[in-house]
Parts: C-alpha cells; sequence; structure tokens
C-alpha cells in the first residue's frame, strides 16, 4: 500500500501545565489515502481545529507525531491549504487582489500574464468574475467564501483543509458551495479533509466519515465508508437505502455519544431530531453543546 499522504501516530495534543493542563486530543491513530475526501465530524469544542491544524502544522502534537507523505510535519506549506469559516479575507483588498496575494507568493516566477490568467480562472470557477474588483465588505458571506476558496485552490494544494468552511452561511448557499467544492475536487481528485458538525454534509461530500468524541481527551470513533456513486444528488440521496442507513448509524453513535458526555459530565447536550430531513437543508445545531 502506499504511504499515506497524512498519517496521525499515537498522537496527544494537550494546553497548558498542571492545573491549567487540558488535554483535547488522546491518542489519534488515523490515516488519509491519496485522493480521498474525509470528512471528520464532531461536537463544538472536541478539537476539531486543533486537530485539523496539527494538519497545517500550526500545532504540533504534545506526543506522537502527525506525518506528511511519510516525513513529520514541521509547520505550514503550501500543499496543505485551508479554507477557515471566518474567510480571513484582507479587507482593503478586491476579491481579485486577495486571489492574486496568495497566487504571487507561491508563483512569483511567473509572468505576470500567466498569473493573470491563473487568477481569472479560478474567479471564475467559484463564479465572482462579476465581482472581482469588490472588496470584502461589498460581498455576501457566500461570496467572501467563494473568494477565500479561490484563494486556496489558486495554490494547487495537494491537499485541502476545510474547518467548517461552509458554518457560517445559509442552507441554500450552503449546497450550493457544497456542489461547487465537490466539482472542483473531482476535476483534479487532490486529497481534501473536511471538518464539520453537519452529518448530512459529510455524508453528501466525503468517501469516509469519522466523527470525534466529544470533550477532552476526545479520540476518533468508528470510520464509516460512503459508498455513493458520484456525482451525488442530493434529492436522490434522501431515498438511497445506503445513504439512509449510514445516516442512521452515524446518528445512533452521536447520540449515545452525547448520552454518554451527558452522564459523565452532568453537561446537556440537546438531542436530535431524528426525523429524515432533505440532506444539506439542515445544520445539525444539537452537535453544538447546549449552554
Ligand atoms: N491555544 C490554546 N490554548 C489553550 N486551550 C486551547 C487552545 N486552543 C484550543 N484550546 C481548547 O481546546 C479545546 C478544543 O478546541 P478546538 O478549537 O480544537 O475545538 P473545536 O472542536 O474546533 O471547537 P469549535 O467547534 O468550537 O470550533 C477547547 O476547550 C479550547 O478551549
Amino acid at each position: 500500500m502506499s504511504t499515506p499522504i497524512i498519517e496521525f501516530r499515537n498522537v496527544s495534543k494537550w494546553y497548558g501545565e498542571g492545573d491549567n493542563k487540558t488535554e483535547v486530543l488522546s491518542n489519534i491513530n488515523l490515516k488519509i489515502e491519496e485522493g480521498e475526501f474525509l470528512a471528520i465530524v464532531g461536537f463544538t469544542g472536541s478539537g476539531k481545529t486543533t486537530l485539523v491544524n496539527m494538519m497545517t502544522g500550526l500545532v504540533s502534537p504534545s506526543e506522537g507525531e502527525v506525518l506528511y507523505r511519510g516525513e513529520p510535519i514541521t509547520g505550514p506549506a503550501p500543499e496543505r491549504g485551508i479554507i477557515f469559516q471566518n474567510y480571513s479575507l484582507l479587507p482593503w483588498f478586491t476579491v481579485y487582489q486577495n486571489v492574486a496575494l496568495a497566487v504571487n507568493e507561491i508563483y512569483p516566477d511567473w509572468p505576470k500574464d500567466k498569473r493573470d490568467e491563473h487568477i481569472r480562472k479560478f474567479i471564475e470557477m467559484v463564479n465572482l468574475t462579476p465581482a472581482s474588483e469588490k472588496r470584502p465588505k461589498e460581498l455576501s458571506g457566500g461570496m467572501k467564501q467563494r473568494t477565500s476558496i479561490a484563494r486556496v485552490l489558486a495554490t494547487d494544494p495537494d491537499l485541502l483543509l476545510m474547518d467548517e468552511p461552509l458554518g457560517a452561511l445559509d442552507a441554500l448557499t450552503r449546497g450550493n458551495l457544497q456542489e461547487e467544492i465537490l466539482k472542483i475536487w473531482s476535476a483534479n481528485r487532490r486529497t481534501a479533509v473536511l471538518i464539520t458538525n453537519d452529518v448530512d454534509e459529510g455524508i453528501f461530500m466525503a468517501d469516509r466519515i469519522i466523527p470525534l468524541e466529544p470533550g477532552e481527551k476526545s479520540g476518533l470513533g468508528p470510520e464509516y465508508k460512503i459508498e455513493l456513486a458520484r456525482p451525488r444528488n442530493k434529492k436522490a440521496l434522501n431515498t438511497d437505502p445506503h445513504f439512509k442507513k449510514v445516516r442512521t448509524s452515524i446518528l445512533n453513535y452521536l447520540v449515545q455519544l452525547g448520552e454518554a458526555a451527558k452522564l459523565e459530565r452532568n453537561q446537556d447536550l440537546a438531542l436530535p431530531d431524528l426525523e429524515p430531513i432533505q440532506p444539506g437543508t439542515r445544520s445539525f445545531g444539537w452537535l453544538r453543546r447546549a449552554s
């Protein structure tokens, strides 16, 4: 078998020391294969961002190691691109300039014309050509997220990391962007890792879903393979027996985790409504810890 693009070997992560020590992740073992689309689904505060940041190289493990193509990750690198929930665009730059900034950094030796063509291609790919001279404050949330997607994709990362990239968007925009990300991902088949709190989003997009346990010392749950042909059709999925089966299994597992967390820590987790829903039209807000 070929070397995984990412491998976690017995990884634990804690912040602080002594009385202030918070162990966020415990004993994570995970292999991500080249070209796969993996979704990690988890409760708020369970360590999803910590997990993805160990792949970007922004956070290092306290114990164990995280390897990229067999080599320990020592810091961020352009081959591992990340899309965040909060867009992180420069407010005084236009859509074009925000994408150009990344492209100029990655391809400084390209002639200006070639860079310009490349920037425009990615802006077009996310349907933002008419808005390319607009600044972030003139854009909707969906358009801002499209810009940040174009910016990352234009740097052609081998590994596309997404930390709840669509969490702040309304259901319709979210659904459209899920499809656009999938279309772009299918075109060049890079490896993708999506962190989400929406089980349906995970099933619609990924080849494999792994739940992250709630609370401190979170570990990974069982993996669920999503054996649905691509391109996937949201409407058809709703009545697909495999979709229904895998969705029920994941939800049951998460409900059981939520119940266990409640008993263990006397912490209330709102329970999900298990009525079948139209995939992608509702975010699983119940995965957020009840206040
Ligand atoms: N730099 C840090 N220093 C101290 N504690 C931290 C740090 N980063 C994260 N934590 C703590 O680690 C835990 C997990 O945080 P993390 O952001 O990884 O979880 P998450 O699942 O992404 O949460 P959310 O869904 O809210 O984004 C939280 O309790 C958080 O307070």
